[in-house]
């Protein structure tokens, strides 16, 4: 068996000295050894003041929304408190994704990804020969629309996974409705300026990221950099165990650890139909060489066939439009990753 095909966590369980393919050579956002260690400056806001139901002074709601505006169109990223979804819940989320991670190979293989789908469990899409792989597993799962899960990628063990999952993106498409609500009021937009572009039938896709320990931390990377493709991304971290670093004001700065908040970074399309003044941010994960790490994070895509493009409200002469429409922006991405370009930058006019 050639290095390619063992798994991370296999090398992992040996202590193996990772194989070249996944050492981080010339990363051209600064170098492992970069990152800015000091506790950094991502917000956290107390969403509940946002839901309906809140009867809060509307100048504390004022304050907040200007909070929110200023968080997303500076590092594109904060920690969510006040959701509303029950610690127990995350908690339990954490539990069935270790769970499922901790299944002999043979087991975990039932779910296996095909090479060129996104659904299922496995290591990255290699696309080419140069690319530098990540010392992470995943399982990949679409959610939402429900009538398009594909349950036989939904692990029966733990025999409880299937139903935290549904509970979990039950309540996590009620927090992004909130969300999204006070992202266009911090605009000034009208109501459904920014999610009536995701369509009725908008996706949600769940992936749950397992980094086992890495003996050489300084030289390979959990996730490489990247700006997520999605419409926005909430990510249930690991409850112990940092390592997701956000590009913000050229540093890498540490995302702390706060058991039971949500961390919400927008995606490629929200930068999009902002207009570019919400931005998509550039993050990665380290890794760690005693501690394993779990994250869970859920995206919220448009509906692929649905057109989306800046909002006319957000264009005038001292912002011009600087997007064009597009559509299928997840096949758009991956098209343009695999001829080395950048999907945003091929987005711009
Ligand atoms: O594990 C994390 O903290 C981040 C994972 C991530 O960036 C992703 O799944 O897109
Ligand atoms: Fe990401």
């Amino acid at each position: 068996m050639d290095t390619f095909s063992k798994s991370v966590e296999e090398m992992s369980i040996n202590s193996e000295e990772p194989p070249q393919e996944y050492v981080v050579k010339d990363c051209s956002f600064g170098s492992i050894e970069s990152s800015d260690p000091s506790p950094g400056s991502i917000p956290v806001i107390d969403i509940s003041i946002f839901s309906l139901s809140s009867s809060h002074d509307p100048q504390e709601v004022e304050n907040e929304l200007e909070k929110l505006r200023s968080a997303l169109s500076s590092g594109g990223c904060f920690q969510a408190i006040g959701h509303g979804i029950p610690s127990s819940l995350l908690d339990k989320l954490r539990e069935v994704a270790k769970k499922f991670f901790a299944l002999p190979a043979e087991e975990k293989h039932k779910y296996s990804r095909a090479a060129n789908e996104f659904e299922g469990y496995g290591q990255d899409r290699v696309v080419s020969e140069k690319q530098i792989l990540d010392w992470s597993s995943r399982l990949s799962l679409k959610v939402f629309p429900e009538d398009q899960r594909r349950l036989n990628f939904w692990p029966e063990n733990p025999s409880d996974f299937k139903d935290i999952l549904h509970e979990y993106a039950v309540k996590l498409k009620g927090v992004m409705d909130i969300l999204f609500k006070a992202m266009e009021k911090s605009l000034n937009l009208v109501e459904g300026s920014f999610s009536s572009q995701f369509g009725d039938n908008s996706l949600i896709k769940a992936r749950f990221n397992f980094y086992p320990p890495c003996s050489r931390p300084d030289m390979v990377l959990g996730v490489k950099a990247h700006s997520d493709r999605s419409g926005a991304t909430v990510l249930l971290q690991d409850d112990e165990v940092g390592g997701l670093q956000i590009f913000k004001d050229d540093k890498w700065i540490n995302v702390p650890v706060i058991p039971h908040a949500l961390v919400v970074n927008l995606g490629d399309q929200m930068q999009i139909m902002s207009n570019g003044i919400f931005k998509s941010p550039l993050h990665r994960v380290l890794t760690n060489k005693d501690k394993l790490r779990i994250s869970v994070a859920t995206f919220n895509e448009p509906e692929p066939d649905k057109e989306i493009g800046p909002v006319e409200h957000l264009i005038d002469e001292k912002r011009p439009r600087l997007y064009r429409n597009v559509k299928n922006f997840a096949a758009f991405n991956y098209e343009c990753f695999q001829k080395g370009k950048v999907a945003l930058e091929e987005a711009k006019i």
